[in-house]
């Protein structure tokens, strides 16, 4: 599903057009960051450009006024040393003044990148690779994107230096001057063209890199080491993150290669030209036609000359490179909101109902109907369960409420309302929910508690009672360090490693309770999604907590999804989902002796109970 390459030409290279508008981008941004660092950055540049020109000119003079037209030398003896000091300075805060815009404009251009993903507000965009390829050169260019004004600087300093030289050399050499320019043009063609190979090498290699990060992410994954030591699976994974890394490493041979192959050629061209000019300088000398402080010059010049071009072609190389990550920048940070909302007004305050009508969902052109003409209404104030095997659509269903996704066809109405009109930010703020595939943070517990509803971070008693709801307070409140205690032991340092205090790790049960109190610390919402709650939860947990979750919904309009038919039987509504349609609707009492789908799944568990208890 590579949907967001659109403007790309072939291998994922940038336009012309891309680039200008990259280029732009990142000097206005740089320029708003630190415009003071910009304006001296330019200044030091000038001066470092002009630095060596200078020199050689003075030394010139000096050698001159020693040897074949004498004169006072005290003044350009002493310009040249106050040049030398000079020259040797300015790199230092060039460097500085460069880093410092460069770390400031990387604030702002992370901020702007951090913000412009927040703007996609569905879930399409994360799971579309091209856009996830995107958003990660894009997190390289926020690094560099100040540092465009290095490469800049650079080229501008190259080519300062350049024509300084040339004027020079031209002055002593016409023709050395047209050779030394004409070896300089292929050298930059050639330098651009490779510039524009390594990106589109580097874009083509980029779901290698995703996949060894995939890999080598699962070998250091806590989470994933259990099970990987126990099937034994360590060195297939590493295998697999090794052959990626291979087919990575191989296409950067190949460009590596190709980039010697035409360096190598760049270099002897420019010896040649530097070994040419200076048999014809010495010869000149020798015929007396060229004076020694000409000589000199003609040497500074050559190899000013030739330091410029390097200069010139790398600092143009360095400014491409990075203006085609900052494409990717670009890119993410103009992408279109992958749902179309409305951003102004209100959700209504639910006081009807929510409505499925004849709704379809496919989670792509490419994929199957998971949904086929879904009909439901959520009553206001009641509790309705939704049943289905597993794939049946359940936890799509809750997403397209929750509209991380709008339906392909038909409508969801909240009072009525289409959700497509209600801002997204709105509607979230009237629904609460535990998700199948719920969080945890690593954070305090506290945190992971109030981040259900921010305000409640300082409000100590609100986050106790959502955690009492969800039977997890008193082994909260039984920490070392209560809920303030960290619930990872990820971010400590050596020195307190080995205290216990700092940090501790819960179980998959426990998790699953604070995920349940942060989805009631929200309280007051109008509407309560609960995806697979007490899954995880033993079975004396489950009762209290189920207990809780009837108390929590009495008179609230919730949507309750899960397997245990047990804890389905006391909603006001229960809606079976086959086929990508609710085929059946009713209570636990209509619904049994009807002798469906619903029936039959609960009849199967209950005689699973039913042996056990034989057993017993
Ligand atoms: N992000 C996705 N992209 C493509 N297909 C998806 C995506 N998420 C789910 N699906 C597919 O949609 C179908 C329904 O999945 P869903 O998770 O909604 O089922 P469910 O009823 O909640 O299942 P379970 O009881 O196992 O949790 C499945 O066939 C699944 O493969």
């Amino acid at each position: 599903m590579r949907t967001s390459d659109a403007g790309r030409g072939p291998g994922g290279r940038a336009h012309a057009r891309e680039l200008a508008v990259a280029g732009a981008e990142a000097t206005a941004l740089t320029w708003r960051s630190a415009p003071g660092g910009v304006s001296g950055t330019f200044l030091i540049t000038l001066a470092e450009a002009a630095a060596p020109i200078a020199t050689a000119w003075l030394t010139k003079t000096v050698v001159d006024r020693l040897t074949t037209s004498p004169g006072p030398v005290a003044a350009p003896a002493a310009a040249l040393v106050a040049t030398g000091l000079a020259a040797a300075a300015l790199p230092g805060i060039g460097r500085y003044l460069r880093d410092q815009t460069g770390r400031v404009a990387g604030v702002r251009a992370t901020d702007r990148l951090f913000a412009a993903t927040e703007r996609q507000v569905g879930l399409r965009r994360f799971e579309d690779p091209v856009f996830l390829d995107r958003l990660r050169l894009a997190q390289e260019a926020t690094a560099s994107a100040g540092y465009l004004v290095d490469a800049v600087c650079g080229t501008k300093r190259g080519a300062l230096s350049l024509i300084g030289f040339l004027m020079s050399l031209l002055v002593i050499s016409p023709l050395m001057a047209v050779l030394v320019l004409l070896a300089a043009v292929p050298a930059l063609i050639a330098q651009l063209l490779l510039s524009r190979s390594r990106a589109a090498m580097e874009w083509a290699t980029e779901q290698t890199h995703r996949r060894e990060f995939f890999y080598s992410g699962l070998l250091t994954d806590v989470e994933a080491a259990t099970e990987i030591r126990l099937f034994g699976i360590g060195a297939f994974l590493r295998a697999r993150m090794m052959a990626e890394r291979e087919r990575g490493n191989a296409a950067e041979q190949r460009m590596a290669r190709r980039e010697l192959a035409v360096q190598g050629g760049l270099t002897a061209l420019s010896a040649a030209v530097a070994g040419g000019g200076l048999w014809w300088a010495i010869t000149a000398a020798r015929h007396g036609t060229l004076g020694v402080g000409d000589v000199t010059m003609f040497l500074a010049a050559v190899v000013g000359v030739q330091a410029a071009l390097d200069l010139l072609t790398s600092s143009i190389t360095i400014a491409h490179g990075r203006l085609l990550t900052f494409t990717h920048y670009v890119a993410v940070t103009r992408a279109e909101p992958d749902l179309p909302s409305v951003v102004t007004g209100d959700a209504p305050k639910l006081r009807r109902g929510i409505e499925f009508r004849d709704v379809w969902f496919r989670y792509s052109d490419d994929h199957p109907w998971v949904l086929r003409g879904v009909d439901l209404t959520i009553p206001h104030g009641r509790a309705v369960a939704l049943v289905g095997l597993n794939g049946a659509g359940k936890s799509t269903l809750v997403k397209l409420l929750c509209r991380m996704y709008d339906p392909t066809r038909g409508h969801i109405l909240w009072d009525g309302v289409d959700l497509r009109d209600i801002p997204p930010s709105a509607l979230r703020e009237r629904i609460s929910a535990v998700f199948q595939d719920h969080m945890n943070y690593d954070m305090t517990a506290r945190e992971n508690i109030a981040l259900g509803d921010i305000g409640t971070l300082d409000r100590p008693d609100a986050i106790r009672q959502a955690a009492a709801r969800a039977g997890v307070h008193d082994r909260l409140a039984g920490l070392p360090r209560g809920y303030d205690t960290l619930l990872t032991r990820m971010f400590f340092s050596e020195a307190d490693k080995e205290d216990p205090d700092t940090g501790v790790v819960l179980s998959g049960g426990q998790w699953q309770r604070l995920a349940l109190a942060r989805a009631f610390v929200r309280d007051g919402r109008d509407l309560m999604i609960l995806d697979e709650p007490s899954s995880g939860l033993d079975p004396e947990a489950e009762h209290e907590v189920h207990g809780q979750m009837r108390l929590h919904r009495a008179g609230r309009t919730s949507l309750l999804i899960s397997h245990r038919l047990n804890a389905v039987r006391e909603t006001d509504l229960i809606a079976i989902l086959d086929g990508g349609r609710v085929v059946e609707l009713g209570t636990h009492e209509t619904l049994m002796p009807a002798g469906g789908h619903y029936a039959r799944l609960f009849r199967l568990q209950a005689a699973g109970y039913q042996e056990t208890q034989d057993i017993g």
